[in-house]
């Protein structure tokens, strides 16, 4: 399979983590009671969920280029050719995160993916309905007046309090999570073992204390700027387990892979054509 489709096995390996993850948090959606699986973590509001995976193309771009800039001091793998392709290969996830979440000539992918499959933004307030050639009367009596509409974002139709439902929706965070962590996994791997990472936490251990110890800017810095494997590995733990409390609690199982399936489609095509 792997050779068929011209990819390394450790690339075809990495890809099975995901849908390995999906069905885990499936089979524990379905094996546990409600009270036992709904916790900190399964709220929309966690801390995790709002200032990470929502802004997770930041987390994952700085991260991205703390590591790019010790690349060329610190992996015996850096050359113009391998840097160059590396960068080729963010630039090309970064274009297909937006298309897939946040533009695509209009609406995104995954909301026109929704539209499409006969899905809309219903039970709107007329206060909020104010582009008339946007939304459309839903319905009508003496007690309410409500609009709804098919063509505006998810993310407009959320800010506005209205209601997305009735079509396909594919995950978004599904699609961001396996994006970036593959995007992730695959550049360490390019440029770094795993005894570097090893290594890397050992110092960034020392780094930690000898900040504690005198709290200084000269000692912050290069806490900060010194460390991007264990940044990466620190966020990929996040990513996983948000996958995994995604698989448990939010959208279907078809709507899940197919947030997987548009994010291989991304990394895959990074991959044939920069690589
Ligand atoms: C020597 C030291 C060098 C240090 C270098 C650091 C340099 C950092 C450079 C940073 C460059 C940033 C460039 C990228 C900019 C961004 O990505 S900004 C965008 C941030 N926004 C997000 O990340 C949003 C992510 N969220 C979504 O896409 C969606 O919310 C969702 C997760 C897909 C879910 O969809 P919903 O509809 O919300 O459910
Ligand atoms: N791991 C997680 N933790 C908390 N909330 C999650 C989550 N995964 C998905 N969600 C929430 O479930 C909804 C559907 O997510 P998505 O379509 O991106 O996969 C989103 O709600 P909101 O749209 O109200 O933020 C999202 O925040």
């Amino acid at each position: 399979m792997a050779r068929k489709l011209k990819i390394s096995k450790f690339q075809a390996f990495v890809a099975t983590l995901y849908p390995l993850t999906i069905l885990l948090g499936q089979l524990v959606a379905i094996a546990s009671p409600t009270e036992i699986t709904s916790n900190y973590f399964t709220s929309k509001r966690n801390i995790f969920n709002v200032l990470f995976v929502k802004k997770g193309w930041l987390w994952t771009s700085v991260v991205y280029f703390l590591l790019l800039a010790r690349v060329p001091a610190t992996s015996r793998y850096a050359n113009a050719s391998s840097l160059q392709q590396s960068l080729k290969q963010y630039v090309c996830a970064t274009a297909w995160w937006i298309f897939y979440s946040q533009w695509f000539f209009g609406l995104p992918i995954m909301d026109k993916v929704f539209i499409l499959t006969g899905g809309q933004c219903s039970g709107i307030s007329p206060a909020a309905a104010i582009d008339t050639s946007k939304f459309k009367v839903m319905s009508s009596n003496l007690d309410e007046l409500l609009y709804s509409s098919s063509s505006i974002t998810s993310a407009k139709c959320r800010a506005i309090k209205g209601r997305w439902h009735g079509g396909h929706d594919p995950s978004g965070h599904v699609f961001i999570l396996s994006l970036s962590s593959m995007l992730l996994i695959l550049e360490c791997a390019r440029f770094y073992s795993l005894q570097d990472l090893q290594t890397e936490w050992a110092r960034f251990k020392q780094s930690t204390a000898r900040f504690w110890e005198t709290r200084s800017l000269q000692t912050a810095t290069p806490l900060l700027k010194d460390y991007p494997l264990v940044y990466i590995a620190l966020l990929l733990v996040l990513w996983f387990w948000m996958l995994f409390v995604t698989s448990m609690h939010f959208h279907s199982f078809v709507e899940k892979l197919a947030g997987l399936a548009f994010s291989y489609l991304g990394i895959y095509a990074s991959i044939r054509l920069f690589q």
